[in-house]
């Protein structure tokens, strides 16, 4: 079976997640972005149809979670923000079948990832919307560039440049977490460990 690459961006935890608001001081606020991450990371870990993964991000703490989960982390991202560093992952990865996948999704489970992953090693290029329909959660290519257009408005974008929408019915990885709300969203649909942990933390 052929398997996929897949890159995750984490950007630095002192600049995520700030449409999140208030969730207790400064350092519960990365611990929970943290959270998120590790429990992203652990759930695409454990789908059969990921090969590798691959976590793009200078954050030192970011890097020390996606190596203890077992990714390899890509530092030394170029400036540009996000869609900079995912070309510069996906170029590192050297692979052909390339997803990247948001670091904010605590309800993934392993088996949506798969679902997704199958039926987009059936076409050249895809995404999967989010819960709203108007972001993107993962990108996938089997065959040239993965061309991130991720920002406001990137699942329209996506569709314009010729990726096919996935459909499914997979809430966890379509459930990004932005604000207060979609986390609530995200610990109803069952959020990871280490999510549940630090949002005990934050509201303690
Ligand atoms: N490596 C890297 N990852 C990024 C960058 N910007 C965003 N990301 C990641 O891309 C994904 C989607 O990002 P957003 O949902 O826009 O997250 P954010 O920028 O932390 O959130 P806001 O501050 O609320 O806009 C998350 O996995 C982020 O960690 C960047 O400049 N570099
Ligand atoms: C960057 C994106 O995420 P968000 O909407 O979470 O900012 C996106 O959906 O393309």
């Amino acid at each position: 079976m052929q398997r996929w690459s897949v890159v995750v961006p984490a950007k630095r935890l002192a600049l995520a997640k700030t449409r999140l608001g208030p969730t207790g001081g400064r350092a519960e606020h990365e611990a929970l972005v943290l959270a998120l991450l590790g429990d992203t990371l652990e759930a695409a870990a454990a789908a059969p149809s990921v090969g590798a993964l691959w976590v793009v991000t200078d954050d030192p703490r970011a890097a020390a979670v996606a190596a203890r989960l077992g990714a390899r982390v890509v530092a030394g991202e170029p400036a540009g923000g996000l869609n900079a560093a995912l070309r510069h992952g996906a170029a590192a990865t050297g692979a052909a079948w390339v997803a990247a996948l948001n670091s904010d999704l605590p309800a993934l489970r392993p088996a949506e990832l798969d679902d997704a992953l199958t039926r987009a090693a059936a076409v050249p290029r895809s995404f999967v919307a989010d819960a709203e329909g108007t972001g993107t959660t993962l990108l996938a290519v089997t065959t040239g560039d993965l061309a991130p257009s991720f920002g406001p408005g990137s699942a329209a974008a996506h569709a314009a440049s010729g990726a096919l929408a996935l459909d499914g019915d997979w809430p966890g990885l379509r459930r990004d977490v932005d604000t207060a709300e979609h986390l609530a969203a995200a610990r109803a649909l069952g959020a990871g460990p280490r999510t549940r942990a630090a949002e005990h933390e934050a509201c303690a």
